[in-house]
This record gives C-alpha cells, sequence and structure tokens, in this order.
C-alpha cells in the first residue's frame, strides 16, 4: 500500500523530527536521497560524470533541496547549472555547497528566452525545486517563460523535488494557462502554470496531489525518499492500493474445495431496460468475471441476457422477487421512467445490511429522493457515480467541474452526506467511506477506458465483489483496480501503444488480469 499525508500533517512530523536532528540535517538526508535518484536515473544512460544537469531552485526549502542535489551530483563530475528562480532569497546554504563543487550558477533575470532555450535544450536532466509543499496557487508569472521554454525544448528527463512545482500538494489540483499567459501560442487550457515532471522524488511520505489528476499527470513516477518522518506522521490520508494488496483480497474469495456457486455469492443485476438492454448485458459481463459465484438478472432485458450469457438467471420482475442474492446492483441503462423508479424503491425496501450498489440512472433516482434514503439505513450500500452523477448527489454549490476539481473533497462529502461508500470515477477513481477514514486512490487506468458501457462493466463487477463479502469500500477498491488494469490490458495489450477499446474488451479482459494479479501479489508491480 502506497500512502500520502496532507501537507499539514507532514510540517507537524517535520517539526518534531528536526527538533531531535542537528540543524539542517533533514534537507541533507532529502538531498542525499534526490542525488541518489538522479545519479541513477543518470546512469540509465551512461556515467554521471560530464552530464549536463540544470537546477532550477525557487527561494524555499525546495530550492534548498534542489541545490544541495546538485552540489552532490557536481561532486560526482556532472555539469551542474543552477537557475535562480527568486535570486536574493535562494537558499544560502545550498548555493555555497554547489558554488563549492564547482557548479555554475544564473540568475532568472539573466537567462532570457534564448538563452533559457539554450540551456535546457543541452541539460539531459532538470531538477525542478522552485517550490514543494509551501507553494500557493499556480506558478508566478515571473517563472513561467521559463517553465514554457522547459515543456518546448527536446525532453530533458525533468525530476521534480518533492512536488512538481505548481501543482497543489494537498489536492492534485493547477491552475489552468489563461490565453493571455500564453505568448508562445500554445492554446488556451492545454498548459498549467506547473512543472510537468517525468519522475518525482517526494520526502517521507507521499503527497496526496501526486497521486491525484491532475496533479498526478504532472508527478510521473513517483519515488518516495525515507527521511525518518515515518513515527511522526500518525494516520495516512491517502491509501493507493497495488498488487499485493489486491491480491490479498483476492486470494481470500477464491474458491475452496468446499465452495459452491452459493457460498462463493450471487451478485443480482437490475439493469437495462427495453431501450438500453445493453447496459444489462454488460453489467452481467462484469459481474460474471467478477467473482461471485452466480449472477441473478431481474429486468426488461432477461430474454438478451441469457441469450448473451447461458449462465445467468433471469427474471423479468422487481429484483425483490428474483431470489436470493448476496448482493444487488441497480441503475445501468434502467432509464429515468416510473418503472425505473419502482425498481429502485424495491431494492431500497430490501434488508438493510444486504449490500447494493446503485450506479447511473438510479443515482439520480437517489438524488432525488435525498440522503436521507440511504442515511443510516442501508450501511452497506456503495455508490459508484461519475463527477456529473455526483454533483446532483451533491446538490447546490456543485457542479461536475467543480467535482472535477475538488476531487478529494467531493468524494468525503457525498459519503459523509450519505453514509454509505462512494466510488467516484474519474480519471482518478477515488474511494471514501462516512468517517475520517483515508480515501482511497485506484492507480490504475487508462484514458481508453471513457468508452461507453465501460461503466456499467465496473458496476457489474463491483456488485460481484460485494456479494463475495467484505466491505464495501474493499469491494470497490479491488473492482476499480481490476477494471484498469483490464482497460489497460485490452488497450495496450503486451505493448506501449493504446487502440480503441469496447466495454466487453474490459469485461473479457478480466479473467486475465486477475491472474496477473494474484500470481504477481508478492511485489507491488503498478
Ligand atoms: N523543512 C525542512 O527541513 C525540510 C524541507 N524540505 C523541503 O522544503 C520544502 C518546503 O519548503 P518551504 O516551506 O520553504 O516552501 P517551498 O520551498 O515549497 O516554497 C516556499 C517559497 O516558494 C515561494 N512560492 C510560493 N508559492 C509560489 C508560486 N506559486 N510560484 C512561485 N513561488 C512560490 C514562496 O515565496 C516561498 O519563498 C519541501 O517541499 C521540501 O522540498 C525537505 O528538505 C525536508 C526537510
Ligand atoms: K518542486
Amino acid at each position: 500500500m502506497r500512502v500520502a499525508h496532507s501537507v499539514a500533517k507532514v510540517r507537524e512530523a517535520e517539526e518534531a523530527l528536526m527538533a531531535r536532528l542537528p540543524e539542517g540535517a533533514l534537507m541533507q538526508r532529502a538531498a542525499a536521497g534526490l542525488a541518489a535518484v538522479c545519479a541513477r536515473l543518470l546512469r540509465e544512460s551512461g556515467r554521471v560524470r560530464g552530464r549536463v544537469v540544470v537546477v532550477l531552485a525557487g527561494s524555499g526549502g525546495n530550492g534548498g533541496d534542489a541545490l544541495y542535489a546538485g552540489a552532490r551530483l557536481a561532486g560526482r563530475g556532472a555539469e551542474v547549472h543552477a537557475v535562480l528562480t527568486a535570486p536574493k532569497r535562494a537558499h544560502p546554504g545550498g548555493l555555497a555547497a554547489l558554488r563549492a563543487a564547482g557548479g555554475r550558477v544564473a540568475e532568472l533575470g539573466d537567462v532570457d528566452g534564448a538563452a533559457a532555450a539554450a540551456l535546457l535544450g543541452r541539460a539531459e536532466l532538470v531538477l525542478d525545486g522552485i517550490v514543494g509543499i509551501g507553494g500557493r496557487g499556480g506558478l508566478r508569472d515571473e517563472v513561467m517563460p521559463l517553465v514554457r521554454v522547459l515543456r518546448g525544448v527536446r525532453r530533458p528527463l525533468v525530476v521534480a523535488v518533492d512536488v512538481p512545482s505548481g501543482v497543489d500538494a494537498d489536492t492534485g489540483a493547477v491552475v489552468p494557462e489563461t490565453a493571455a499567459a500564453g505568448p508562445d501560442g500554445e492554446p488556451a487550457g492545454l498548459g498549467a502554470r506547473a512543472v510537468r515532471a517525468d519522475v518525482t522524488v517526494t520526502f517521507g511520505t507521499g503527497k496526496p496531489g501526486l497521486f491525484v489528476d491532475p496533479g498526478a499527470q504532472h508527478a510521473g513516477a513517483v519515488e518516495l525518499v525515507d527521511i525518518g518522518l515515518e513515527p511522526w506522521l500518525g494516520a495516512a490520508d491517502l491509501l493507493i492500493p497495488q498488487h499485493a494488496d489486491v491480491a490479498r483480497r483476492l486470494r481470500g474469495i477464491a474458491p475452496r474445495p468446499e465452495s459452491d456457486k452459493y457460498r462463493r455469492g450471487v451478485v443480482g443485476i437490475a439493469a437495462g431496460s427495453a431501450r438500453y438492454p445493453g447496459a444489462a448485458l454488460l453489467s452481467v459481463a462484469g459481474a460474471a468475471r467478477g467473482g461471485a459465484g452466480a449472477v441473478r438478472y431481474a429486468g426488461a432485458a432477461a430474454r438478451e441476457v441469457v441469450r448473451a450469457h447461458p449462465e445467468t438467471l433471469v427474471s423479468d420482475g422487481l429484483p425483490g422477487g428474483a431470489g436470493r442474492v448476496q448482493a444487488w446492483v441497480v441503475g445501468p441503462g434502467l432509464s429515468r421512467d416510473e418503472h425505473a423508479a419502482r425498481i429502485v424503491d424495491d431494492v431500497l425496501a430490501l434488508e438493510a445490511v444486504l449490500p447494493k450498489l446503485f450506479d447511473a440512472d438510479a443515482l439520480a433516482l437517489v438524488a432525488e429522493r435525498g440522503p436521507q434514503v440511504l442515511r443510516g439505513r442501508h450501511p452497506n450500500a456503495l455508490l459508484t457515480p461519475h463527477a456529473g452523477e455526483a454533483a446532483r448527489l451533491l446538490g447546490e454549490g456543485w457542479s461536475a467541474a467543480r467535482v472535477e476539481a475538488e476531487r478529494i473533497a467531493a468524494v468525503r462529502e457525498l459519503a459523509g452526506r450519505y453514509g454509505v461508500a462512494v466510488l467516484l470515477k474519474g480519471s482518478t477513481t477515488l474511494l471514501a467511506a462516512p468517517g475520517d477514514g483515508p480515501v482511497h486512490v485506484n492507480p490504475t487506468g487508462t484514458g481508453w477506458l471513457a468508452t461507453a458501457g465501460s461503466g456499467d462493466v465496473l458496476a457489474g463487477l463491483a456488485g460481484a465483489q460485494l456479494a463475495a463479502g467484505g466491505s464495501a469500500l474493499g469491494a470497490g477498491a479491488t473492482a476499480a483496480y481490476l477494471h484498469g488494469l483490464a482497460g489497460r490490458r485490452a488497450a495496450f495489450g503486451d505493448g506501449a501503444v493504446g487502440a480503441p477499446i469496447t466495454a466487453g474488451d474490459v469485461a473479457a479482459a478480466l479473467p486475465e488480469v486477475w491472474r496477473q494479479v494474484v500470481s504477481s501479489g508478492a511485489s507491488d508491480g503498478v
């Protein structure tokens, strides 16, 4: 499990630890770890000696880390150039160390467009130490020309120090560039006032913004340097499951010799309508490969379902009359008519402790009825909204854009308000349960999953996981992880180039990724 802590918790832990260490020791630990990662990256394509490294150093501790690491690389023979973005306030110790090691130093004002392009064009590795966890808002105007040049040059490896400068360390938010801010003709909205890194070397613990889009896209691969903070950190704010975590759960629900289909769990699917039978088929496809022993379907697409999935137990009545299940999935393709409302109400009238997943049209109906239909009544329910549905559930003051921009806050608020677990879909899928527990971030997935019906497969898969047992949060997190991997597998196969996929391809890839996770579960793998 990877973890992340809020900036406030990191600051507190740093203070506690610093009080017990000689002055500057913590920064030396950070710089040593950072330099070691840079040296390793450089060695992947040769030696450290003679390689051109450019250090972008701001005014705070982040710039200090970068300068000390630059000094260490210069000490190993690299040609290191620092550009001070706030020369009067550069870290004195770091600057002296870099100079003493033979590094060259320029001030931002001396590095105009052409000079910056020449310098960054020669760089093989750029250390982004403009601003770290002390950053507020997007990068300021004075550093943006340099950041734009960096974006444009033949790509050197960009290594962000602690966090990519300009990314909000707590939320992953970035400030978009306006058209006026892009004199190089870059279209508005494409750029952000933030550095885009290939690797982020973060200190002590992960920061939430490194794992949640758009921050995650700016962070690249995240490497953790241990600086001894752990004993002082307290509970994590974010958990990022890895293969080993998911493998543990999948092994736990694997069939045993004495298992029969009922003991493994039966998942009920109330989805699809005369108008949208496809959603029923895709939800059943996800459920059938999702880890339950059997799938029951209740609804208007019974005939189509049994033709496509002959193993399904089907009926065309209401869920309550369909027979025993261990979890219901309600919503995909249900449409919004009176009959759909009866189906949702029928599920809401089922035994309180029975796990129930509400997706798509069922979410619209839950939003109309309000949080009280779930809160305190259905402790094992799971909601699976995308940003638009989440905004509708949250109501006044929320829009899809605000949910996208404040994903962590939105998923927490939803879970708290409805008193149930919530899986918020999107380019970063997040899960939360009511209370102050950590938010789970799903690290798998691909943009190719943004295809019609992909959410129906996820709903079925998550329903099957609910039926197999455990908490709604655990079931949802496992489903999101497998779904993301299956999307990648379907889109990329064994290679690096993606291609368009259908939701059916995602369902078809599930057994393969299931095997992959369980068999490689001892290592991290993501
Ligand atoms: N406190 C310590 O001993 C340690 C600090 N560490 C490093 O120190 C960093 C935190 O240092 P600081 O608290 O000094 O803060 P930062 O260095 O992250 O940033 C603060 C400085 O950046 C400027 N700034 C803020 N927002 C900006 C923006 N949008 N655009 C441009 N400049 C902006 C501020 O004027 C301020 O001078 C961590 O991220 C980490 O890299 C590590 O070395 C570990 C130990
Ligand atoms: K940085």
